[in-house]
């Protein structure tokens, strides 16, 4: 049995989501289906997931959001048109989406999440109809029927431990299996949605749940590449990689796939496979416990903009005893967490996201920081990205850092800071925004130039 999950490329249209017909018809082994909420059809076009969090924003701000929401039901509209579905679906979805509106709006967070959800739960329910209309089985489950249980964090909920009893039952099922991705219900009944992209993560928990044999993600792409298609040009495929490298890559801007999703598969030993629902018969990306990395020890690099830097500075920090977890504290009373923190003997530096900072935000820390640690100097600035080469291969593997760093010299690109993973399966680098597409093409010119395939 396989899960598959299609992804908002795959099910934007009704001329896409007749391809994911056609995938499902084609092997019987596919039982389980999760499917995003329609994404973009091109690329100036707007996710229904983005449609509806201007839906809840206009709603909760103004009272009013009645253009909104025509905007929505008209994606919803327009492909059940085109699948031949009669108007019936279209009114069960106004019906959900008026209903969801009158939901309590004290709770901001719990609103927004309410609406983000319905775009992957409506698209279900509208995917299962088409399913039934052609012949074939298709059951549209709820996550809360399924029991697929998350915890109390509205927009990054985590799964409880004790969903994975409830979802072993969905194998008993008969028919093909309808799951909206991207949310489950707390243990109070109220619906929470997983970070951004998460409709990954469903899949990676149903096929963990049910002991699947395989877990498909189907997106636009034939493959996982080595750097991001867009910015680096007819960039290698990567046939296979291992868990861990795919979730260093994810975290670090690979956006084909969540970083998250590879936990749950890991742990109950699911391989799974990146392929393309607009070619289907290409082999796609295996993601498995274990590769052969003699040939190749660096399979991706991955870039991400939008860092700062907390820089402190105090005389003998290095014998202050306390000092790190002191500032680290501060950062957690801000509800602030850091990706990365080089040190010197008497500086420091913590790498964090920006979206995790507000004005008031870094008020707070720089004065708390100044205050209760006594700090010669602290600043924050703004405006990092990070670069980051992935492998198993590269702690076995002498001179990694000396060719990557002679190639984002000859390049220009000044270094800010070097952040050797403690796994040994990264290597990044701190450098400005401005200098990101740069130093990915002069990363992979110097460790894919002459290649086209992985191994
Ligand atoms: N290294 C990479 N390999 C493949 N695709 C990548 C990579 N980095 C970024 N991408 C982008 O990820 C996109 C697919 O992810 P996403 O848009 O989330 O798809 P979906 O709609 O299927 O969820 C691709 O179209 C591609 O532009
Ligand atoms: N629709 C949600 C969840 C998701 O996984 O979407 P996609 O498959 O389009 O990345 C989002 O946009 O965040």
């Amino acid at each position: 049995m396989k899960v598959s999950k299609f992804g908002g490329t795959s099910v934007a249209s009704a001329e896409q989501i007749k391809k994911v017909a056609n995938i499902i018809q084609n092997d019987p082994k596919r039982k389980i289906i999760v499917v995003s909420a329609p994404g973009k059809r091109f690329e100036s076009d707007i996710k229904v997931t983005d449609l509806l969090i201007r839906l809840a924003e206009a709603a909760l701000n103004t009272g009013e959001a009645e253009e909104e929401l025509q905007v929505v039901l008209a994606r919803y509209e327009e492909i059940a048109i085109g699948l031949g579905l009669d108007n019936e679906i279209v009114e069960v979805i106004e019906a959900d989406l008026r209903e969801r509106l009158q939901l309590n709006r004290e709770h901001h967070e719990l609103f927004l999440d309410q609406l983000k959800a319905s775009g992957e739960d409506n698209n279900a329910k509208l995917i299962a109809a088409y399913l039934k209309s052609i012949g074939l089985n298709g059951k549209y489950v709820n996550p809360k029927e399924a029991g697929l249980w998350v915890s109390d964090e509205p927009g990054r909920a985590r799964i409880l431990p004790e969903a994975y009893e409830n979802l072993k039952n969905l194998r008993a099922v008969d028919g093909v299996i309808v799951f909206p991705g991207f949310f489950g219900y707390s243990k109070e009944g109220t619906i929470v949605t997983f970070a951004r992209g998460g409709s990954d993560i469903t899949g990676s928990i149903l096929a963990a749940a049910t002991h699947a044999e395989l877990y498909e993600n189907f997106t636009d792409v034939d493959s996982v590449f080595a750097a991001n298609p867009k910015i680096v040009e007819n960039p290698a495929k990567i046939k296979r990689m291992t868990y861990r490298e795919m979730r260093e890559l994810s975290y670090a801007g690979f956006s084909v796939f969540h970083d998250e999703a590879l936990m749950p598969a890991f742990r109950h030993s699911v391989p799974v496979c990146i392929k393309n629902t607009n070619n289907p018969s290409a082999p796609g990306t295996m993601i498995i416990a274990e590769r052969e990395y003699i040939q190749n020890p660096v399979i991706g690099i991955a870039a991400d903009k939008g860092f700062s830097t907390i820089y402190v500075r105090k005389y003998l920090m290095n014998r202050e005893l306390g000092f790190g977890r002191r500032l680290l504290q501060i950062l957690e009373e801000e509800e602030v967490s850091y990706e990365h923190m080089p040190s010197g003997i008497d500086d420091t530096s913590v790498i964090i996201r920006n979206h995790q900072l507000t004005e008031e935000k870094e008020k707070q820390i720089i004065q708390k920081i100044r205050e209760q640690l006594e700090v010669d100097d602290v600043f924050i600035e703004k405006g990092f990205a990070m670069v980051v080469l992935v492998g198993e291969g590269m702690h076995n593997t002498l001179g990694i850092s000396a060719r990557a760093t002679t190639a984002l010299t000859k390049a220009g690109v000044n270094i800010e800071m070097i952040n050797q993973g403690s796994s040994e399966v990264s290597l990044g680098f701190g450098i400005h925004e401005e200098d990101t597409d740069k130093a990915l093409r002069s990363l992979y010119e110097e460790f894919f130039s002459m290649k086209t395939i992985m191994q």
